[in-house]
């Protein structure tokens, strides 16, 4: 039997939120931000920290190319969580969310159990998307967020170091996300793993763990809070 996880961490993409929505909504609006952003913030300390991160003699086309190949590298998601920042406080974007997964976190959560998320989105990028949520407000039913700088989502020591730092035995967190290869690595580490493979959204299931098409299906599956 297995034990009711104590603290479940969550990806976005694919997870709690449509991959349309990340790739058709959030992404293209960075890149459509990228070159007035650059313009009007490009000197201010924060900006020009990330801009030296950015290898090759023309950063832009760079930030470009790994805009074109979806790289899930910290530089890129550190400013495209700032191009958002203004959508999502002016209200031109707003965080899609499942219809089923913020009455599941909030069950979860009012039954004791923690939440994190653990993304490529950067920190400040999942706030913006949980804070300002097509659900509503869902940031204090969070107690930990996690991005690339804890480690790139396929490789064990991430997750490992997601434990150590959230204060849970790697046994009582469980790890939920669409992509095999993050879900080998979380188990390699030891952590439970459910993979979300949820109707339309092109998800294959790897069939090496648990399924669940939807956030009701993981709460049956691994006894967590019910909905009232
Ligand atoms: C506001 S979160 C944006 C998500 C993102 O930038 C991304 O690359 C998706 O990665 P995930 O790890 O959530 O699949
Ligand atoms: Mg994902």
């Amino acid at each position: 039997m297995t034990t009711r996880p104590r603290l479940v961490l969550t990806d976005i993409e694919g997870t709690t939120s449509a991959i349309a929505f990340v790739k058709e909504r959030l992404f293209p609006f960075a890149e459509a931000e990228l070159d007035a952003f650059l313009a009007a913030r490009g000197a201010e300390p924060e900006v020009a920290a990330i801009l030296a991160e950015v290898p090759g003699p023309d950063r832009v086309a760079t930030l470009r190319g790994w805009m074109a190949a979806d790289a899930k590298v910290t530089p890129l998601k550190s400013l495209q969580g700032l191009i958002w920042e203004a959508g999502f406080r002016d209200g031109r974007l707003r965080g899609h969310l499942w219809p089923d997964v913020a009455p599941c976190l909030r069950a979860w959560h009012a039954g004791g159990v923690a939440l994190a998320v653990y993304s490529s989105g950067s920190v400040s990028a999942q706030k913006l998307l949980f804070g300002h949520s097509d659900s509503g407000d869902l940031l204090p039913l969070f107690s930990g967020f996690y991005d690339t700088r804890m480690g790139g989502k396929r490789e064990a020591a991430s997750y490992a170091a997601i434990a150590a730092q959230s204060g849970q035995p790697p046994a009582a967190i469980l790890f939920l996300s669409d992509v095999a290869e993050e879900l080998d690595a979380a188990a390699a580490a030891g952590l439970l793993t459910c993979q979300l493979v949820r109707q339309g959204d092109n998800t294959v299931a790897c069939g090496r763990h648990p399924e669940a098409a939807d956030f009701p299906m993981v709460t049956t599956r691994f006894g967590l809070p019910l909905t009232r």
